[in-house]
C-alpha cells in the first residue's frame, strides 16, 4: 500500500493501528512537554533566586546553564520524537525514539527507549534470518506531532497476523528519506541506520577506528551518530573530556550542525582545523602549493631548527653597559657554554631560557667580582660571599643585562616566532621557502598546525597567564578566608556559653582551610567541557572524530594527536576524494607513526546519495586512471541519465543560468559547481554573491569543487569539468541526489563524453 493511501486513510481516522499509535505518541508529547516545563521552571526559579556570595552565584549559574541545555536538547528532539516500535515474540513491545522517556509514576516506567540503548539494537540489526527475538519491526512516520504512516516488516515468517501496513521490501522509509528534498542542512538518519552503519556507530571507543567509504556511503552521518552514541554509552567520561568533531570548512560544519542537537546532544565541539589554536582566527588563504609545503612532515624539523637558531651567541664580544659598574663583556665562548648547558636541560625554548639567563648572569658576576675585588698585590679576591651575592642581584636586576640576554635567547610567543619564520623561512629548499614566504597577513588554516608545533617547541609562554591566575587564586583565598572568619566567629559565638572546647575544635577552620575552599570555588567553573576545551590548547579530548580525514596533512595530524593522548579517535574519509597535493596517501602513512599496527579499519560499500546513473559516470572517470577502481554501489536509480551541453565561452554564464532554471527542483536545492575563476561571471547571472562562505540554505548555491566536499544537493550543474582536477571532479559529480548536468566550452574528459551514460543536449 502506498504511503499516500495510508496518509489518506489516516486523515479519515478509520485505521485502528494508526489511531492507537497516535494516542501513544500524543501521550509521549505530553510527557515531553511536562519535562520541558519542569526545566524551564527550574531555569526561572534559579534566575529569580537572590544570591549572596560567590559560591551561591556560581551554583545558580551552573543550574541555569544545565537546565537551559536540557531544555534546548528537549526542544531539539521534538520532531520525530518516536520513530519505531519493536514487537517481540514474547508479546512485549517497545517504542524507540530519539531520547528515553519515562512515565511520571513511582516506578518511572520506561515508555520510550533511546535508540542508543542496547534493547533498541534489533531495530537496526534484526533480519528475517536473524530476527533477534522480534516478530515485527515498525517504522512510524510523523509530521509535527501527527502520525502519518506506519511501515511494518514481518520478521517472524510463521506469524500470520497482519496490520495492513506491511512494507514488503522493508525499505520504503529509507527510500523516502533518500529521495526527500534537501534543505541545505544535513538530517539525522536515526530512523533508518543500516546494519553495517550500526556496527560502526556502536564500536568500542578506545583506540583509532578508520571508516573508509566512497561518496554518499554515510560516513559523515555515521560519524555524527557515533558521537551521539559514545556520549550516551560513556557519558561520565566523555562529557567531562568533551568530544571534538573536525570538519573541512565552516560551511560544512554549518551543514552538519543540526544533526547532533536533533539527537539530543549539544555538548560536542564542531571545529575546522583552523579553529584549533585558541586566540587565532585563520581567515587567510594559502595557495595550494603553500598549504602543501606547510603540511609536510619536514616542517617539524625545519621549525625545530629555526627555534634553535633563535638561541644565538655573539660573533664578537658583546658589550653591556651597566649603570653602576660600567661595561661588562660577554664573549662568544661564555655564551656558547651557557647555551649548551641550557639546551642540555632538554626543555622547550622559553622554559630553558632561565637556565641560559642564569649562566650568563653567573659569568658576568664572576667577571665583575674579578674586576672589583682583585687584590693589587696578587692575593685572593677581596670580596666575600655576601658581596658576590649582592653583585649577582644587581646584575640580575639590570635592564641592560636583560636586554642582552633577550637579544641572544628571546622569550617568544608562537605567533611572534611564526610571523618571523614565514617572513624568512629557513631550513627548507629554496623553492619551498619561496612558496610559503609571507610578510605579515592573516593566519591561514595551514598555519595553525605550525603555530601548534611552535607552541610545543617554545613551551607555553604562560608567565603572564600564570601571574594572573595566581593573583586570582590569592583573591579567592582572601575571600574564602573572610568567609571562614565569619563562619568561625559565629561558630565560636554559638558555643561560647557552652564552655565546650571540643565543639570549637570542630570549627570550620579544621574542616576546610581557605586554600581548599578557594579551590572548590575554582572547580565550579560553569562553562561546558566543550567551551573549556575550545579555549585550551593543551586540552586532551575524550574522543576525536575527523571527517574528510584523507585531506589532513602530516602537520595537522601532529596537532590532532596531541589533542588525543589516549588515541581515542574515529577517522572517516575516502582516499579517492583526496584533493590534489593533499593528504598522506594511505591510512598507514597517517597512523603508523602514532599507533603502529594498532588501528582498526572498516569499509562502507553502499552509496545512499548518488543514483546509479550518476555514479556510473563518476566511476568511469576514476576507472579511466585506475582500471581496478570500484565505486560504491548505489542504493537507488532514478532512470535519469546525466546530461551535457556544449556552449561558447561568451554564452556560458547564460547557459548555466538557463540550466539552473530548468533543473531547479520544485523543492530542494541546486548547486552550480564551477572553477573559482568563473564565479564572478556566474554569480551575476544566478543572483548569488561570489566569494565568502556560501549560504547552503538558498535554493541556488555557487561553489568551487573544493567547497562542495562533503555536501549534497538535489540537482547539480558542473561547469567546465575539463578544468577541474580528477579527484575534485569526482567529488563534484557525486554531490547530487537526483540530477546532474555538465556545461562546457571545450572537449569533455573522455569518461564524461560516453553517449551511453551521458545524454548530450
Ligand atoms: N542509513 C541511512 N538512512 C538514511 N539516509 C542515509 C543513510 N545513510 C546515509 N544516508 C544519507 O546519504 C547521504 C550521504 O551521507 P553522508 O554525507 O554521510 O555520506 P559520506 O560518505 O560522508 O559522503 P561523501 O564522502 O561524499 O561526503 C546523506 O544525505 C545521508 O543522510
Amino acid at each position: 500500500m502506498s504511503t499516500e493511501r495510508q496518509g489518506n486513510r489516516a486523515e479519515r481516522g478509520d485505521d485502528a493501528e494508526l489511531r492507537a499509535e497516535q494516542s501513544f505518541v500524543t501521550h509521549l508529547y505530553t510527557l515531553l512537554d511536562a519535562r520541558r516545563a519542569a526545566e524551564d521552571n527550574a531555569v526561572r526559579t534559579s534566575l529569580s533566586q537572590v544570591t549572596t556570595g560567590q559560591q551561591a552565584r556560581l551554583e545558580r549559574d551552573v543550574a541555569v546553564t544545565e537546565h537551559g541545555l536540557t531544555a534546548a536538547a528537549l526542544d531539539a528532539v521534538d520532531s520525530g520524537l518516536c520513530f519505531g516500535r519493536l514487537d517481540f515474540r514474547d508479546g512485549t513491545s517497545r517504542h524507540i525514539g530519539r531520547i528515553g522517556i519515562r512515565e511520571e509514576n513511582a516506578e518511572r516506567t520506561p515508555v520510550l527507549i533511546d535508540w542508543r540503548a542496547p534493547v533498541a539494537r534489533p531495530f537496526y540489526l534484526a533480519t528475517g534470518h536473524t530476527p533477534m527475538g522480534l516478530r515485527r519491526r515498525r517504522h512510524l512516520t510523523t509530521e509535527g506531532r501527527a502520525v502519518t504512516a506506519l511501515h511494518d516488516e514481518i520478521l517472524d515468517l510463521g506469524d500470520e497476523r497482519r496490520t495492513g501496513h506491511e512494507d514488503p521490501n522493508g525499505d520504503a522509509v529509507l527510500l523516502a528519506a533518500l529521495g526527500a528534498a534537501r534543505t541545505g542542512r544535513m538530517a539525522d538518519i536515526v530512523q533508518t541506520i543500516q546494519a553495517e552503519q550500526d556496527r560502526i556507530i556502536r564500536a568500542p571507543h578506545q583506540g583509532v577506528f578508520v571508516v573508509e567509504g566512497g561518496p554518499g556511503t554515510g560516513k559523515t552521518a555515521v560519524a555524527l551518530h557515533r558521537a551521539a552514541y559514545l556520549l550516551y554509552a560513556h557519558r561520565e567520561q566523555l562529557a567531562r573530556r568533551a568530544v571534538l568533531v573536525v570538519g573541512p570548512n565552516p560551511a560544512f560544519l554549518g551543514y552538519i550542525g543540526e544533526v547532533l542537537p536533533s539527537l539530543g546532544e549539544t555538548g560536542v565541539w564542531l571545529a575546522t582545523l583552523g579553529e584549533l589554536f585558541p586566540g587565532v582566527q585563520a581567515r587567510g588563504a594559502d595557495t595550494a602549493r603553500a598549504a602543501e609545503v606547510k603540511g609536510r612532515p619536514e616542517m617539524a624539523e625545519a621549525l625545530a631548527r629555526a627555534v634553535a637558531d633563535r638561541q644565538a651567541v655573539p660573533d664578537e664580544v658583546l658589550e653591556i653597559d651597566h649603570d653602576d659598574y660600567g661595561t661588562l663583556h660577554l664573549d662568544r665562548a661564555t655564551a656558547t657554554e651557557a647555551r649548551e648547558r641550557a639546551r642540555a636541560a632538554g626543555l622547550p625554548h622559553n622554559l630553558a631560557r632561565p637556565h641560559f639567563a642564569f649562566r650568563i648572569i653567573d659569568a658576568l658576576t664572576a667577571q665583575l667580582t674579578d674586576r672589583l675585588g682583585a687584590d693589587p698585590y696578587g692575593g685572593p679576591n677581596l670580596l666575600d660571599a655576601s658581596d658576590v651575592a649582592q653583585l649577582a642581584k644587581e646584575i640580575a636586576a639590570s635592564p641592560e643585562v636583560h636586554a642582552a640576554i633577550g637579544s641572544l635567547w628571546p622569550q617568544l610567543t608562537p605567533e611572534e616566532f611564526l610571523t618571523g619564520y614565514l617572513a624568512d623561512p629557513t631550513h627548507l629548499p629554496e623553492g619551498e621557502a619561496a612558496a610559503i614566504r609571507r610578510e605579515g597577513g592573516e593566519w591561514t588554516p595551514a598555519d595553525v598546525p605550525l603555530l601548534d608545533e611552535a607552541a610545543e617547541l617554545l613551551g607555553e609562554d604562560d608567565s603572564a597567564a600564570r601571574a594572573a591566575a595566581e593573583a586570582e587564586r590569592q583573591e579567592r583565598i582572601a575571600y574564602a578566608q573572610g568567609v571562614l572568619e565569619v563562619a568561625y566567629a559565629s561558630r565560636t559565638y554559638e558555643f561560647e556559653d557552652k564552655d565546650d572546647e571540643d565543639s570549637e575544635v570542630l570549627g570550620a577552620h579544621d574542616v576546610i582551610d581557605a586554600e581548599r575552599m578557594a579551590e572548590r570555588h575554582e572547580e565550579a567553573d560553569h562553562r561546558t567541557a566543550a567551551e573549556r576545551a575550545a579555549a585550551d590548547r593543551t586540552w586532551a579530548f575524550g574522543h576525536i572524530i575527523v571527517d574528510e580525514a584523507q585531506e589532513l596533512s602530516a602537520m595537522a595530524w601532529r596537532l590532532l594527536m596531541r589533542r588525543s593522548p589516549t588515541r581515542s579517535m574515529t577517522l572517516v574519509g575516502d582516499p579517492a576524494q583526496t584533493a590534489e597535493g593533499g593528504g598522506l596517501g594511505d591510512w598507514g602513512a597517517i597512523l603508523d607513526p602514532y599507533v603502529p599496527g594498532r588501528w582498526e579499519y572498516t569499509r562502507l560499500g553502499v552509496n545512499y546519495r548518488t543514483p546509479e546513473e550518476i555514479m556510473a559516470v563518476a566511476g568511469a572517470l576514476l576507472r579511466a586512471e585506475d582500471p581496478g577502481f570500484t565505486p560504491p554501489s548505489s542504493v537507488r536509480s532514478t532512470g535519469r541519465r546525466p546530461w551535457s551541453r556544449r556552449t561558447t565561452p561568451e554564452g556560458l554564464p547564460a547557459a548555466v543560468a538557463e540550466a539552473a532554471r530548468a533543473d531547479a527542483p520544485e523543492e530542494g536545492r541546486l548547486a552550480v559547481i564551477a572553477p573559482a575563476s568563473l564565479h564572478e561571471a556566474l554569480a551575476a547571472r544566478l543572483d548569488v554573491t561570489a566569494g565568502g562562505e556560501p549560504d547552503l540554505t538558498r535554493p541556488v548555491v555557487l561553489l568551487t569543487p573544493r567547497q562542495a566536499k562533503g555536501l549534497e544537493f538535489d540537482a547539480v550543474l558542473v561547469v567546465e569539468p575539463a578544468a577541474v582536477p580528477t579527484s575534485d571532479l569526482y567529488v563534484a559529480l557525486t554531490r547530487a541526489t537526483r540530477t546532474l548536468g555538465l556545461l562546457h566550452t571545450g572537449d569533455l574528459p573522455a569518461a564524461l563524453a560516453d553517449p551511453g551514460t551521458v545524454e548530450t543536449r
